[in-house]
């Protein structure tokens, strides 16, 4: 089992290189088997959750050829199976657009319900009844949803709640369908935006994306085309954290400042120093963290993906903050081991009352999920002594050579197999 182990106490300083979204570039490889032609995609993460989907895909019998790093070419017209198997779905949440994608293409799909990082109940309802709007009859059989059609017509849908999945599924469903198809409070994160430019870029006509209306005329047929994915907001929003928490300098290079205001007016609102370039953002934080209250909301409100990594921030500000969680129920599970850690932090239902201390201890604690794992690892590194940071599978879901990212930053952290790899790292002479 893999650990990082960290010796904390370094101020990140330096610069790091952002990659692809993780999460634009799930709803992109799905809709990439939507046509027959090839599709060539750039600047994709090579993360976990990525491996999975580009596996689960060629299990259907797309093609999928590796022509450099971060760079597939994928072919679809030898899909002969629209039947997913379980072993491939149970690992990632992503796996769920592949329904939409297939429906949208054969007017049939079968998927195993999805699995993903555990944060909560995540019910999928929105998407299904979104596909039942179009036309198709969806029902769950032996674990699976079986969707199918005659044909997708094109249909009005309110969601109810704001579901960045929902809205890629149905967006991919309804640019096959016949007629025009509204989503009306569609989710308006960048990676929904990301999917619908690709889409668009394949012959698809999706208007509004970014908006809380997107409006689709479905289209008989995609074409091939060549498409870059934009930079990983959350990935970028983990660093500018690790430095403030560390009190370091750090240029975050390759992102798009855009897409981190939410992230940039927090960091700005506990004191730091935000400095904005063309697609870059350099966080410098010199003086002790100050307190604030912060709530999780859909884009372009602050990410619940980055919730953890400001709780683990501000557990090391002065004063008392509240962080309140308003998207998913079970967000809060690094808490526990922030406290290990000499992190003040009470959880009260959907929020956590945390009392600034002045210093954390390293010790060894679990990533609970993807972004509480690498929450702990910012822990980690602004703490006083050694952290071992366990369940690390969790954090090479989303993220991208973490460790030696950080190292690049000055950071001592290490990914090691064994007690003796500990042992000489704790004994490393520093
Ligand atoms: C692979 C991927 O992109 N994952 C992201 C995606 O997850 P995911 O697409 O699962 O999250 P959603 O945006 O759908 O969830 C938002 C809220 O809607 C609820 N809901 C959702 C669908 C549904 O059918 N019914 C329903 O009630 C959820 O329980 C949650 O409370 O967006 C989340 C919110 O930004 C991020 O935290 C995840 O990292
Ligand atoms: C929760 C996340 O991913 P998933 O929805 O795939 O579990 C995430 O990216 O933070």
């Amino acid at each position: 089992m893999e650990q990082y182990i960290i010796r904390g106490g370094n101020p990140l300083v330096g610069e790091v290189e952002i990659g692809g979204a993780k999460n634009a570039a799930l709803g992109i490889l799905a809709a990439a088997i939507m046509t027959d032609e090839t599709v060539i995609l750039e600047n994709l993460p090579e993360v976990q959750d990525i491996k999975v989907l580009l596996e689960a895909i060629s299990g259907i019998g797309a093609r999928v050829d590796k022509i450099e790093k971060g760079k597939v070419a994928i072919n679809g017209s030898m899909i002969g199976d629209v039947s997913v198997e379980y072993e491939y779905i149970k690992k990632i949440r992503a796996s769920y657009y592949l329904l939409g994608a297939l429906l949208g293409k054969y007017k049939k799909a079968e998927v195993p319900l999805p699995g993903g990082c555990n944060i909560g109940s995540r019910p999928i309802d929105l998407h299904l009844k979104g596909f039942k709007a179009l036309g198709a009859e969806v029902r769950i059989q032996n674990g699976s949803i079986v969707a199918q059609a005659e044909k997708l017509q094109g249909s009005h849908i309110f969601l109810d709640t704001v579901s960045v999945g929902a809205t890629i599924n149905i967006m991919m469903a309804a640019s096959m369908a016949e007629g025009r198809t509204i989503i009306e409070n569609a989710a308006r994160e960048p990676h929904v935006v990301d999917v619908a430019n690709f889409l668009n870029s394949m012959g698809a006509n999706i208007k509004g994306a970014g908006t809380d209306v997107i409006r689709i005329r479905g289209v008989e047929k995609l074409h091939k085309t060549e498409y870059s994915i934009i930079p990983d907001q959350i990935e970028a929003g983990t660093f500018m954290f690790a430095a403030a928490a560390t009190k370091g300098d750090v240029m975050v290079k390759n992102v798009i400042p855009k897409h981190l205001e939410a992230t940039t007016a927090k960091l700005e609102e506990i004191g730091c120093e935000v400095e904005e370039f063309d697609d870059a953002v350099r966080v410098v934080a010199s003086k002790r963290l100050l307190n604030t209250h912060v709530k999780t909301q859909p884009y372009p409100g602050y990410p619940t993906d980055m919730q953890p990594q400001i709780g683990v921030a501000l557990s090391l500000a002065s004063g008392t903050s509240i962080v309140t969680e308003s998207i998913f129920e079970n967000r809060f599970k690094y808490v526990a081991e922030l406290v290990r850690m000499g992190g003040m932090v009470k959880v009260e239902g959907n929020t956590a009352i945390i009392t600034g201390v002045d210093k954390l201890t390293g010790a060894q604690v679990s990533a609970p999920d993807l972004r509480a794992g690498a929450a702990l690892v910012i822990a980690g590194l602004a703490a006083e002594g050694i952290t071992i940071v366990d369940d690390i599978v969790y954090i090479q879901r989303g993220y991208e050579n973490f460790d030696a990212k950080l190292r690049g930053l000055g950071a001592e952290i290490e990914k090691v197999t064994s007690e003796k790899e500990i042992q000489k790292f704790k004994f490393k002479v520093v």
